[in-house]
């Protein structure tokens, strides 16, 4: 059954059901924690690409990173500890969970906090999902494809408890060794956003480096994931990476149809203005991501969900008309 199909007393929120017995997290304890059936799960689910549509519809292009530096903690009043790291977490699922499209989490800062900080990071995952935002994982995960696949099932099998809507990944052992999460993203409603034009300046050397076919390494991601997302509708569900800080790209983004997530906005340098610049008619696609930008604004939640509002104002203005 198409999710389009179902009652609207079934329909889920952001592709999830709601409504049933929750855990401490607030979370469905058969939806998350794997009791369900795989089979009923692969068919209750929508594409993520759908799922993201109709999500920036409602809430706006507005994606936030959670990413906890030891500098931010500090500057909220908290310990550089798991304490400070959760309370930090739970902050911003509070103040935004329920009003942004996507959130973010940087898996590295959970990472250096050892199991501890997993932990954390899997209580904000499920927070954040039960909040109503479609939850990112940033991990930039890529490796020979059977080492791809334990990643597939850490981040996009819903029986794990890292289970994201989507995660990102690197394209550098070859986009083709990327399939095995493609394809748990494809039966599970996941998306995988894959690095092409990354924010940082010394990206440019290997992403724009030319091939023996003439495509730059970029293109080359770019046509290979356009392929992925051919025919989908609304939206495809394997997206890109493309920095706002990168300027006209001179790359081809007219077939992807599927999101871009424009990162190095704020903190980076790049403005929602930029935008226009560097994605010109890809635009309605883009989804904007602020970290450091929003999260200056803490630790009061009314403080971080004004950031998140003159963000979203002005990304907007920014992509104003796109559609
Ligand atoms: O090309 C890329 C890909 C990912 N990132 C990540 O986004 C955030 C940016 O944080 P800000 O505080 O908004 O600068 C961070 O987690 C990066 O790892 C990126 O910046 N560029």
């Amino acid at each position: 059954m198409r999710a389009g199909d179902r009652p609207a007393a079934a329909r889920e929120r952001n592709g999830r059901p709601h409504g049933r017995r929750l855990d401490d997290d607030g979370v469905p304890v058969d939806a998350d924690r794997g009791a369900t059936p795989r089979e009923e799960r692969r068919v209750a689910m929508e594409s993520f690409g759908a799922r993201l549509h109709r999500a920036v519809a409602e809430r706006g292009p507005l994606c936030v990173g959670i990413d906890p530096h030891p500098g931010l903690l500090a500057r909220w009043g908290l310990a550089d500890d798991v304490e400070g790291l959760d309370r930090f977490s739970r902050t911003v699922v509070e103040a935004l969970g329920d009003r942004v499209a996507a959130v973010k989490p940087q898996s590295a800062f959970y990472e250096r906090f050892g199991s501890r900080g997993i932990g954390v990071l899997e209580s904000t995952i499920r927070q954040l999902r039960n909040a109503g935002a479609l939850v990112v994982l940033d991990a930039k995960r890529g490796d020979i494809g059977s080492t791809v696949s334990a990643y597939a099932s850490a981040y996009l099998d819903p029986s794990s408890p890292l289970y994201a809507d989507a995660v990102t990944a690197s394209p550098y052992l070859g986009v083709g060794s990327l399939a095995p999460m493609f394809e748990m993203a494809a039966a599970y409603g996941g998306g995988v956003f894959v690095l092409a034009l990354t924010s940082n300046p010394e990206g440019a050397a290997v992403q724009r480096a030319v091939g023996a076919d003439g495509r730059t390494v970029a293109q080359t991601v770019i046509d290979e994931i356009s392929q992925l997302n051919r025919g989908a509708e609304p939206l495809g569900s394997f997206g890109l990476v493309v920095g706002a800080t990168v300027g006209d790209t001179g790359h081809d983004l007219s077939a992807v149809n599927g999101p871009l997530l424009a990162p190095g906005l704020g903190a980076q340098g790049a403005t929602a203005a930029d935008l226009r610049t560097v994605f010109g008619p890809s635009l309605p696609a883009v989804l904007p991501s602020y970290s450091r930008e929003v999260l200056h604004a803490g630790p009061d939640t009314a403080a971080l969900r004004a950031a998140a509002e003159r963000v979203l104002a002005d990304c907007r203005a920014a992509l104003a008309g796109r559609d």
